[in-house]
C-alpha cells in the first residue's frame, strides 16, 4: 500500500484520537490529531493535511451531525480542494450519504473495521495525488499554449559556424541529453533553446523557460521547487515549481551564471536524483525534464574562481554549442539585416526594397556588441526613420562609436575613481551581467545597485 500522506484527525473523544493515531502510524507520512474542531483552519495552513477525518459530533450529547456539517462547510471555504471523510455512527447511513453530497469526500463508520478504513484512506490519497495532477497538467496546459502562441522565428544563418550550429541540432533531435548555450549577449541562445527543443522526442511536451536574470535570488527555490501552503507568510496557496510543471518536457534556465552556490547545490541535487521538494515539505516529487541552459558568462571562469560549482557544470553541459558574435559570422550580417529590412517594411509599411552599397560596408565593419539584437533594432530605427525611399544608405544607420575603455591613470589616487573604473571594468568583464559583475567585487548586487544609481546621480548633477 502507498504512503497516506498527511492525516489530520478530528474528533471530541481521545480516545478515539488515540486509538486512530496508533493504527494508521505505520501507514501514513505523518499524523495530528486535535479535539478542537476550531484549530482547523491553523491546521490546513500549518500542516497542510492531504486527507481530513472528521468527525459529525462535537458537543457533549450530540447526535444530529449538524456540527460535523458546519466544519465541512468550513473546510471547502478554505480548501475547496480538500479531501474531508467522515466518521459516521454504524447506521447512520442518511447523514453519510448528506456529507458525501455536500463535498465529503466518503464516510467510515464507527466503530470502524481496519481493513475497510485503510481502504477509504487509500482511495482518498490516490485522489488527492490526481488532484495535485490535475493542476499540474492545468498550468502545463496554459504553458503549451503559451509556447504555441510563441512564434516560431526563422534563425537566418549560413556561415559555416550557424551550419554546424544548425547540424549539431539536428544530431541532437534523436536524445534527451542535457544542452549548454554559449554566447555574447543577443547572439541567439533563447531561439536555438527553442529551435532545439521544437526538434526534439519531447517537441509535443511542454517547454518551460526561466530567466534566472530576472528573478529576484530570494526567489529562485520557490520558483524552480515551488512551495506548501503555508511555507512562508505569502504562501497562501500550494504552488508547483517549474521543475514539476516541466516534468516530461523541457526546461531552460536562461543566465544560469546567476544562480548562487546554494541554489547550484539544490539544482545539482535534484538533477542527479530526478527528484524535488517543495519549499515546506519533505515529500518528494519525481521530475523528469530535459535541461537546455543558457549563458552569456564564462562558467568555466567562474569555476576557477569558486563561484560555480564544477560538479553542476558537468552535468549540464553534456553538449555545449558555442553561439559565435555576430562580428564573426562574416556575409550572415547582411543575409540578417535583409530579412530584418524585410520583415520591418511591412510591419511599418514602407517601400524598401534594399541596401546600398555603403550601407553594406558600414554594417560589416561595425563591430555588434549587441550582436543580433543590435542589428535588428538598428534595421527597424533606419526603416521607421527613412522616408520610403527605395535603398538605404549608410548615413541611415546611426551607429556607435566603437567603446574606448577609459585608461586608469596609475598616479590617479581618487578613491571614488578608482571604484568607479572598477565597478566599469567588472561589468565590462561580465558582460553587464549585475551578479556576475557583484561576484568579481566581492559585494552583494544590492550593493553593485546603490554604487551604480550614486554615480548615475553624481554624473547627473
Ligand atoms: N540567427 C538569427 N536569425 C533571426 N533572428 C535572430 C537570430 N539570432 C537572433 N535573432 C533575433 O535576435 C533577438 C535576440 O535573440 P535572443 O533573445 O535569442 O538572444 P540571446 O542570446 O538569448 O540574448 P540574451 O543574451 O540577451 O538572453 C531576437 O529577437 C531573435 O529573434
Amino acid at each position: 500500500m502507498d504512503k497516506l500522506g498527511k492525516i489530520l484527525i478530528i474528533d471530541d473523544n481521545e480516545d478515539v484520537l488515540f486509538a486512530l493515531n496508533l493504527l494508521l502510524e505505520p501507514y501514513a507520512e505523518k499524523i495530528k490529531v486535535t479535539t478542537q474542531p476550531e484549530r482547523i483552519e491553523h491546521f490546513i495552513n500549518t500542516f497542510n493535511p492531504d486527507i481530513l477525518l472528521l468527525d459529525m459530533n462535537f458537543s457533549k450529547d450530540a447526535s444530529s451531525g449538524q456540527e460535523g456539517f458546519y466544519w465541512l462547510e468550513k473546510i471547502l471555504k478554505i480548501d475547496p480542494e480538500a479531501i474531508v471523510i467522515f466518521m459516521t455512527a454504524y447506521s447512520d447511513t442518511v447523514n453519510a450519504v448528506k456529507a458525501i453530497k455536500c463535498g465529503a469526500t466518503d464516510y467510515v463508520s464507527k466503530p470502524w473495521q481496519k481493513e475497510r478504513l485503510l481502504g477509504t484512506l487509500s482511495s482518498a490519497m490516490k485522489l488527492k495525488k490526481s488532484r495535485t495532477e490535475i493542476t499540474v497538467l492545468k498550468q502545463q496546459v496554459a504553458s503549451l499554449t503559451d509556447s504555441d502562441r510563441k512564434s516560431t522565428t526563422e534563425i537566418i544563418g549560413s556561415s559555416d559556424a550557424m551550419q554546424d550550429i544548425f547540424e549539431t541540432i539536428q544530431k541532437l533531435s534523436e536524445t534527451d541529453t542535457n544542452i549548454l548555450i554559449l554566447g555574447e549577449n543577443g547572439t541567439g541562445k533563447d531561439l536555438i533553446a527553442k529551435a532545439i527543443y521544437r526538434n526534439s522526442l519531447r517537441k509535443n511536451a511542454v517547454f518551460i523557460e526561466i530567466d534566472m536574470g530576472s528573478i529576484p535570488e530570494n526567489l529562485f527555490e520557490s520558483e524552480l521547487f515551488g512551495y506548501e501552503k503555508g511555507a512562508f507568510t505569502d504562501a497562501r496557496k500550494e504552488k508547483s515549481g517549474r521543475m514539476e510543471i516541466a516534468t516530461g518536457g523541457t526546461l531552460f534556465l536562461d543566465e544560469i551564471g546567476n544562480l548562487s552556490l546554494a541554489m547550484q547545490a539544490k539544482l545539482l541535487t535534484a538533477i542527479e536524483k530526478k527528484k524535488i521538494s517543495k519549499l515546506g515539505s519533505t515529500r518528494d516529487i519525481d521530475i523528469d525534464v530535459r535541461l537546455i541552459c543558457a549563458t552569456n558568462t564564462d562558467l568555466y571562469a567562474m569555476v576557477e574562481e569558486g563561484h560555480f560549482r564544477q560538479d553542476l557544470l558537468y552535468r549540464l553541459n553534456t553538449i555545449e554549442i558555442h553561439l559565435p558574435p555576430l562580428r564573426d559570422r562574416g556575409n550572415d550580417i547582411i543575409l540578417l539585416a535583409k530579412h530584418f529590412l524585410e520583415k520591418y517594411s511591412r510591419k511599418y509599411k514602407k517601400q524598401i526594397s534594399g541596401l546600398g552599397r555603403d550601407a553594406q560596408k558600414k554594417l560589416m565593419q561595425y563591430a555588434w556588441p549587441g550582436n543580433v539584437r543590435e542589428l535588428q533594432h538598428a534595421i527597424e530605427r533606419a526603416v521607421i526613420l527613412s522616408d520610403n525611399r527605395q535603398i538605404l544608405h549608410a548615413e541611415n544607420f546611426m551607429l556607435k562609436p566603437p567603446h574606448t575603455e577609459r585608461k586608469i591613470e596609475n598616479d590617479n589616487l581618487n578613491l571614488g575613481q578608482i571604484e568607479k573604473n572598477t565597478i566599469e571594468k567588472a561589468l565590462k568583464r561580465s558582460n553587464g551581467n549585475i551578479s556576475r559583475a557583484a561576484q568579481l567585487l566581492g559585494i552583494t548586487r544590492y550593493s553593485l545597485y546603490r554604487k551604480l544609481e550614486k554615480d548615475n546621480d553624481t554624473t547627473q548633477l
